[in-house]
């Protein structure tokens, strides 16, 4: 790895605030970094001074404490490399930086305010509950306790970082994606349940991959551009058929030598892939190539080449337009396009540019810095692939800003001793900050498509060098192939598969829970239907398959034979530890069953709702009734969409009313409850919005709220999910209902009496500013306007007081017992003040468990509700 990396200085970049559970060496910091200095400054004697002065600061800060430092112990792991902890660990300046400002901030904060107990307790809290999510019972790994991360070979420096978070061994997706990414290098197409890990799924093989290729091009003083990276098992079949030239390492930047390596045939994990492995090291040893050396591993079929090119030339006609594949409802044409894809790929080279019109011009000086030569005699391709000398080696592309913001803080926290910048692009805030941060050319890009899209059109160097990307990870994929996304995502995918050459040296990642989930087709397009003209057409429309839906990603992406990892089939994307029920009530129950929830059951929770409107009207009744909301919202300002997010984050009773904006990918940590206030719209909307609970082997509980004119939506969700039976009702006594309906009514009425208020405020306000800017004595006969109202302000403090009487009452006073209404059993009769919401579900679920029985397999309930429907 280079030094001139791990040197340069980078200072961290406040974005006021931020949720997720990541390292807790940033205390609340999200990572968007620029680099300061990355050497190209020779430097007066002035600014060196300055710098020297800089550097011993920062010496005397990085005397080691308890939190840098690991045990003293060198474990040498079977994959070769030592695990080595010294007495202190010298983390790279990029958290340096991070903690030099944390600990800046913290000395500001300390002189503006005076010592106040509560500040004292806020911070210590904050620190509890990172640490407790990031290494929650072993809170220090010892290297012996990362012997199975051994199997994957990743460099050290990464190994380090897992242990420091605590990450003693790898999740199941993570354990059966690795192997092919990391030694087959192959394109991954990953579904697993949510809170499994996906992001590391895809960040270990990026940020391991960035290190050998560094490692690699500057051992060898190549052009990391043109070094191939990926292989692919459809060249290894080609091998065999035409025997491989073996091309000698180090003479040219085209290496082309063989690869002997087996893949699964079927691009189906088998999850074992140690033999493919060893086979690999074997052939290896045979062949007498060093067993890092993956450049000339990179196989070339030469004699199929030549008719590659030809085939190439074809294929430009046959080449699928993107939008018109998605639009496309003739699967079948697909899946074919999808494999002659990928014939088309067999065979081409994937180092030789040339053969792509793509124009070599970078040259390396000594300082490593690029400089462009002028070809004249070339033709021009449509676009140019610049090389400003400063890769860019992997772009995430995530649908949503929180997610790009949390992923980019992830894989900070593993990359900390790697000297990996990391970037973050995305909508609501300043641009031009982030242009700062691309123009010290980071490594990775984790954005948005619509902000990456503006940034790249806007020609900023970096992201010139977009289609020469060596990783290219799409998370929450099927989400960004929506109708609606699809349109962002689509002008990107074709920037980046622009060059063949580069495209497919590429390894695509492409990960979601709900990756392979299939819906029922709409009755609309089942059966006959009858045109305008009264012709009767017979529909051939079939359901999509799994793999049908797999094979349209492959091609939308440009993947190569990729290894699908599904591993969702039983719980089709759910965690294992989530409890499911359901609340059926009439509309207007609906807040005064919510509010019971958060009253009787307080806990972190999110509550989904379908619309904005939704969110903000709960926002404020609840706020009424003393419930800590946070609003959650698309149409709110980036900054407070993330302040929300951390101030849920550090209150353990927090309610997020939310829309699906906050569905996918969100990893706060320990959610207790997630509430679907409307019944979501897809099937991959309640398995995301639940997946905010229950996450890495936490148990968690996901209630969904139903009134009758959802029971349609319900149950064909229910379908979609394979669910057998109804999802079980979560115990309510309608008693406290009665109660809890009082007070919701109390803050309707104190609501609308607001509304009233303001308005007439609004209507005195607005007559006096008009009169005074046209410097106007209005007659007060002249216009009616409405005055402050004294029996409103009256009506509206008592209905305030009452309400403030009501809220101060216990509504479930101590030893408050119930009956199940879901029981028939009248001695089931019990204290619950003590049991949480998942508690009480479960012993509800054991008691009900005879009823369940009798329902299993027949799905009644579920086909009357869609019967009464269609009544
Ligand atoms: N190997 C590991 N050991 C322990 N915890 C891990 C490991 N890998 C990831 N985690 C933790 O698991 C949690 C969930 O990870 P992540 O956000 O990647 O899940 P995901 O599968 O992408 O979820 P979603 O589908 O909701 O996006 C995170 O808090 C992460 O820190």
């Amino acid at each position: 790895m280079s030094k001139k990396i791990k040197t340069a200085k980078w200072q961290s970049v406040s974005l006021d605030g931020f949720p997720i559970s990541m390292a807790d060496n940033f205390d609340g910091l999200v990572g968007l970094e620029e680099c300061t200095d990355y050497g190209t400054d020779k430097g007066s004697k002035a600014t060196k001074k300055k710098r020297e002065s800089k550097k011993r600061k920062a010496e005397q800060i990085s005397i080691p404490t308890e939190e840098n430092c690991v045990p003293n112990k060198k474990v040498k792991l079977t994959n070769g490399f030592t695990v080595e902890s010294c007495g202190t660990v010298t983390p790279s300046l990029t958290n340096d930086a991070l903690k030099n400002k944390k600990n800046k901030q913290l000395k500001r904060n300390k002189k503006k305010t005076p010592k106040s107990k509560d500040a004292n307790e806020v911070v210590k809290k904050q620190k509890v509950k990172l640490g407790e999510n990031v290494n929650d019972e072993d809170s220090k790994l010892t290297p012996e306790d990362m012997l199975s991360w051994a199997e994957f070979k990743l460099p050290e420096e990464i190994i380090k970082a897992l242990m420091e978070l605590g990450f003693k061994q790898p999740t199941k997706i993570q354990q059966m994606s690795l192997p092919a990414a990391i030694h087959g290098r192959r394109d991954i197409l990953g579904a697993a349940e949510t809170g499994s890990g996906k992001t590391l799924a895809f960040g270990l093989p990026i940020l391991s991959g960035i290190m050998k290729l560094k490692e690699k091009a500057q051992l060898k003083n190549l052009d990391v551009y043109d070094i191939p990276f990926k292989k692919s098992s459809n060249k290894k079949k080609e091998i065999t058929k035409t025997k491989p030239k073996k091309i000698k390492k180090g003479k040219s930047k085209k290496a082309h030598v063989e690869n002997s390596k087996e893949s699964s045939e079927d691009g189906y994990s088998s999850g074992d892939e140690k033999e493919e492995d060893n086979k690999e090291n074997s052939s290896k040893e045979g062949n007498g190539i060093e067993t890092d050396d993956f450049i000339e591993e990179i196989e070339v079929p030469l004699r199929k080449r030549e008719e590659s090119i030809d085939e190439g030339n074809d294929s430009e006609n046959e080449y699928i337009k993107l939008s018109e594949m998605f639009d496309s409802d003739d699967l079948a044409s697909n899946e074919s396009a999808a494999e002659e894809k990928i014939d088309e790929q067999d065979g081409i080279d994937t180092v030789d540019n040339d053969e792509s019109g793509v124009i070599d011009t970078v040259e390396k000086d000594k300082s490593g810095l690029g400089c462009v030569k002028v070809i004249d005699d070339i033709e021009m391709p449509k676009q140019i692939i610049v090389k400003t000398g400063k890769p860019l080696y992997a772009l995430i592309i995530t649908p949503t800003r929180e997610l790009a913001i949390q992923i980019s803080r992830h894989l900070i926290a593993v990359a900390k001793y790697t000297g990996i910048r990391i970037a973050t692009i995305v909508g609501g805030m300043a641009s031009v900050k982030q242009e700062r941060v691309l123009r010290s050319a980071p490594e990775v890009v984790v954005a948005t498509p619509g902000r990456l899209w503006e940034l790249l059109n806007q020609g900023e160097p970096h992201l010139q060098q977009l289609p020469s990307v060596k990783f290219l990870a799409i998370d929450e994929t099927d989400r960004m192939i929506e109708r609606g996304h699809f349109e962002e995502l689509e002008p990107l995918l074709e920037r980046l598969n622009m060059d063949e050459a580069y495209k497919n040296s590429r390894q695509n990642f492409v990960f979601s829970a709900t990756l392979t989930m299939v819906h029922d087709l709409p009755s609309h397009m089942k059966g006959k239907k009858v045109t305008k003209r009264g012709k009767v057409i017979n529909r051939k429309i079939e359901k999509m398959t799994p793999q049908q839906k797999v094979n349209r990603l492959i091609n939308m992406i440009g993947m190569t034979e990729p290894k699908v990892v599904d591993i969702t089939t039983q719980n089709l994307g759910t965690a294992e530890t989530l409890t499911e029920c359901r609340i059926a009530c009439s509309l207007d129950q609906k807040d005064a069953y919510l509010f019971y929830i958060l009253r009787r059951h307080p806990g972190r929770t999110i509550v989904f709702c379908n619309s904005i409107n939704s969110v903000k009207r709960l926002v404020q009744i609840l706020t009424l009734l003393k419930c800590r909301t946070l609003p959650l919202h698309a149409s709110m300002p980036q900054r407070q969409r993330l302040k929300n997010l951390e101030r849920f984050r550090d209150d353990s009773r927090g309610v997020l009313i939310a829309t699906d904006v906050a569905a996918r990918g969100l990893d706060i940590p320990n959610v207790d409850h997630v509430v679907h206030y409307q019944v979501p719209k897809t099937a991959e909307n309640y398995v995301h919005r639940s997946g905010r609970t229950a996450r890495a082997n936490k148990e968690g509980l996901t209630i969904l709220m139903m009134e009758p004119s959802e029971a349609y939506t319900y149950s064909k969700l229910c379908r979609t999910l394979n669910k057998t039976t109804e999802l079980a009702n979560f115990p309510v006594p309608t008693s406290s209902i009665t109660v809890l309906k009082e007070m919701i009514n109390l803050a309707r009425d104190i609501e609308v009496l607001e509304l009233r208020r303001r308005r007439t405020a609004q209507a005195i306000g607005w007559r006096e500013k008009a009169a005074k800017e046209m410097d106007m004595i209005i007659d007060e006969d002249d216009v009616p306007v409405k005055q402050a109202d004294p029996k409103l302000d009256k009506e509206l403090n008592a209905k305030k007081r009452r309400l403030e009487t009501m809220l101060a009452q216990p509504v479930f006073p101590k030893g408050f017992s119930y009956k199940y209404p879901t029981l028939n059993d009248t001695t089931s009769l019990q204290t619950v003040s003590e049991e949480n919401a998942l508690q009480v579900m479960k012993k509800a679920l054991e008691t009900g468990e005879l009823k369940k029985e009798k329902r299993k397999g027949k799905n009644e309930p579920l086909l009357q509700l869609e019967k009464a429907f269609k009544k």
